[in-house]
């Protein structure tokens, strides 16, 4: 008992770590990435944000109290008025028109990370669905200060991904992040061992779908 948010990435530290080191973060931080494959990864993007999108209106449904339900409001208001409005023009700057999103196929990395989410949510109770969001929005916080911290980052105008790392490092981010953090923690210090358990499963589940994520990029898999 007593847990909190770093004892579950202390428990799944390898997959962890293969998510907030991925080969496609590296390019992004070393400006070397194929700008096919981000491309590829921003049109996923568009989808897998649609469908998180879905998710937080899944917390406002399963939130018992008033606190839960602003959250849950909040995080659906940031990801439909600023981070699609954001990533419709982010790909526009990439060359990706909003006629080319609306006809997306979804690839199957998109659809098993998505579903997962909704499912957990759905089977479960807010903590699990917070649980199975939690490499995302903590996850890309972690990536924006490990690409701070190497020594082989590259920044501003020399890096194309310049934009992509800046939105994740700003504070607004950050402290969407921090907020979920202390969430996770207020909520992970009552739960026995057997539960905890069960939440580190669906944790390293969704780990493990992030890094396929990436490696969809890479691989312009479909
Ligand atoms: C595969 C993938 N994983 C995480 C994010 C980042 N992200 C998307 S929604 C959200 C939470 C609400 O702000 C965050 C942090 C992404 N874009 N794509």
């Amino acid at each position: 008992m007593g847990y909190r948010f770093s004892d579950l990435t202390a428990a799944c530290q390898d997959d962890w770590r293969a998510h907030i080191e991925h080969d496609f973060v590296r390019g992004l931080a070393e400006g070397t990435l194929e700008e096919g494959a981000f491309r590829h990864y921003l049109k996923q993007d568009y989808l897998f944000l649609i469908h998180f999108a879905r998710a937080y209106a899944l917390a406002a449904y399963k939130s018992r109290t008033l606190d839960d339900l602003r959250q849950a409001h909040e995080g659906l208001k940031a990801i439909v008025d600023l981070e699609l409005g954001l990533h419709v023009g982010y790909c526009r700057d990439w060359g990706i028109s909003e006629a080319d999103l609306a006809e997306l196929p979804e690839a199957r990395a998109t659809m098993a990370y998505t579903r997962y989410v909704l499912d957990t949510g759905n089977r479960g109770d807010l903590l699990d669905l917070h649980v199975a969001l939690a490499p995302c929005l903590v996850g890309y916080g972690e990536i924006a200060d490990w690409i701070n911290a190497r020594p082989g980052t590259v920044r501003g105008d020399a890096n194309p991904f310049e934009a992509w790392i800046a939105m994740y490092e700003s504070e607004e981010f950050q402290a969407a992040r921090r907020a979920e953090e202390a969430w996770l923690d207020a909520r992970l210090k009552d739960v026995t061992p057997a539960r905890f358990a069960e939440l580190t499963q669906v944790f390293r589940d969704a780990t493990r779908l992030e890094i396929d994520f990436w490696q969809m990029g890479l691989d312009r898999a479909d």
